[in-house]
């Protein structure tokens, strides 16, 4: 991993602005550093103003917990892209159905959560199966929309796979949507990203949707 910490900015010059926050470099994707001390700090001001005593023996620890627990939501694991030559010459689709899903809405800061749909059309290499539901992991641990999730599982497969086409579907359940806001309990929003193959030939698309349908 390399950790790229930008430089800081000399203090009281006002001139200059901010510096940028520390950023981590996991499996190809920059991922922000949590300031774990600043977060715990920022949840005891959150709570005070909501109006809750943070001091109390109830609360005392929360502030701790909802940092620790926002690190580990944002934080993906990092993980070796293992891929084997594609020597049968298997030509058909490869779709991992299902693979569970939570991340954190960019709006509202609350979990949606559902399932990913990943497939591709293998080229020279075949791609270990547990890295299709870790390239899910790697973008759904951050505060996101949904389109914005399933372009960046597709992206990330074409680019570091370079399959002969990528298929990619998420339903999921915002929390922001049920929970509060418009009630809508129940509602399952559902996102696509095709490239390759699949964008370009109806027949191989089609042949996707009816294995996600099973
Ligand atoms: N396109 C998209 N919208 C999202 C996603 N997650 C949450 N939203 C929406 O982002 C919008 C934010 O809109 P605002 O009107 O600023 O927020 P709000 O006042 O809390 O709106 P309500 O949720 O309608 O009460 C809402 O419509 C959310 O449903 C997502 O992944 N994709
Ligand atoms: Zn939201």
């Amino acid at each position: 991993m390399s950790l790229h910490n930008l430089a800081d900015t000399p203090a009281g010059n006002p001139t200059v602005s901010a510096p940028e926050p520390p950023v981590a470099v996991r499996a190809g994707r920059q991922v922000p550093e949590v300031n774990i001390e600043a977060a715990e700090h920022a949840v005891v001001d959150l709570l005070r103003a909501l109006g809750r005593d943070a001091e109390s023996t109830h609360l005392h620890d929360t502030p701790r917990r909802v940092a620790a627990a926002y690190r580990e939501l944002l934080t993906p694991a990092m993980f070796d892209l293992t891929t084997f030559p594609n020597d049968a010459g298997y030509d058909e689709l490869v779709l991992a159905r299902n693979i569970p899903l939570t991340s954190l809405c960019e709006h509202h800061m609350l979990p949606f959560r559902g399932v990913a749909h990943v497939a591709y059309l293998p080229g020279e290499r075949i791609l270990g199966l547990s890295k299709l539901a870790r390239v899910v992991e790697l973008f759904a641990r951050d505060l996101q929309v949904q389109e914005r999730l399933t372009m960046q599982i597709a992206d990330w497969l074409d680019e570091h796979l370079a399959p002969r086409g990528i298929g990619v579907v998420v339903e999921a359940e915002h929390l922001c949507m049920s929970m509060r806001g418009v009630h809508a309990t129940g509602t399952s929003t559902v996102t696509s990203a095709v490239r390759g193959r699949l964008r370009e030939n109806e027949s191989t698309r089609r042949e996707f949707l009816d294995l996600i349908r099973g």
